[in-house]
């Protein structure tokens, strides 16, 4: 097995740089400067969820081949994906985030077999080891620029109750777009609050009840109005206070498996595997 290992300082909380790797359009671009065409093959949003595949169109000695790979990982510490099919007898990609000060240490790692025996580590030694190491310059070079114009932005909270193995969603009652979708309660931070003093008084504000903030879940969502997604887990300071809704349609308390059911609003679609890990963690 051959591995190159690359690494990088990303002027952005860790939450943030992961959004980046996630970025569908990152992945689809990151790679235009080494002649690489890249393009997702399911449909995905605007962040990558595990399950996703990118068909990689390199150009290699004149001849096109295509390396197709899905995503396994898209956590704010880890984002991986492995071989689905290409001129490899395995290829795997990692990235793993390490906070560092208000920004993010990034350490890429390829790691892969040729096949075709002594052929395919001449390949190797001569191709795809250059090859690769611009590829993790260039996606780097990317991600960093995604995620520095990302930390400027407004911080949404949204936050995850978790109580007895379930998790509470809240309904939408407006606007029309967004009638009887689920959301998380939460809202904008205010100037000079803290995230954990927004998820308090809009917990407050939305159900009337108190929680009491737990540590961030899942990687921040750039949404439509220019600002980001951030959730953080909570738990209730009275187990038996009773959420109600305030502003909104209904709350209720869901499972793992109603939690894939539900229709999300769009931004909170793509945190579904996060929060799932999170109610299978309780
Ligand atoms: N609270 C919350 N907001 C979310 C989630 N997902 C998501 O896209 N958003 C969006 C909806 C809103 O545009 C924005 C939240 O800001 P807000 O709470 O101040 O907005 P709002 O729509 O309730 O009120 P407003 O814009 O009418 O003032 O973030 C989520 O899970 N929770």
């Amino acid at each position: 097995m051959s591995a190159l290992r690359s690494t990088g300082l990303i002027n952005a909380p860790l939450a943030t740089a992961g959004a980046a790797l996630r970025h569908t359009r990152t992945a689809e671009t990151g790679l235009a400067g080494i002649g690489v065409r890249a393009r997702a093959l399911t449909d995905p949003a605007q962040l990558l969820v595990p399950g996703d595949e990118l068909a990689f169109r390199v150009p290699a000695l004149g001849v096109p081949l295509t390396i197709r790979t899905r995503i396994v990982r898209a956590e704010p510490d880890v984002f991986s994906s492995v071989l689905v099919s290409g001129p490899f007898r395995e290829l795997r990609h990692e990235s793993t985030l390490t906070a560092s000060g208000g920004r993010t240490l990034v350490t890429d790692e390829v790691r892969w077999r040729t096949p075709f025996g002594s052929l395919g580590r001449i390949a190797d030694t001569a191709l795809v080891r250059r090859w690769i190491l611009a590829a993790q310059d260039q996606r780097l070079a990317a991600v960093r620029e995604v995620a520095e114009s990302w930390a400027e932005r407004k911080v949404v909270v949204g936050t995850a109750i978790v109580h007895k193995g379930r998790m509470l969603a809240q309904q939408r009652r407006y606007p029309a777009r967004d009638a009887g979708r689920w959301e998380l309660p939460g809202g904008r931070v205010e100037p000079g609050e803290s995230e954990q003093d927004a998820v308090v008084r809009e917990c407050a504000e939305e159900l009337d009840v108190e929680v009491t903030p737990t540590g961030r879940i899942g990687t921040d969502v750039p949404l439509d109005n220019g600002m980001l997604l951030r959730i953080h887990a909570a738990r209730l300071v009275d187990p038996e206070a009773a959420p109600r809704a305030v502003e909104h349609h209904e709350v209720r308390w869901i499972d793992a498996g109603e939690l894939v059911e539900l229709d999300w609003l769009d931004a909170d679609k793509v945190l579904v595997h996060s929060l799932r890990d999170l109610l299978r963690r309780r």
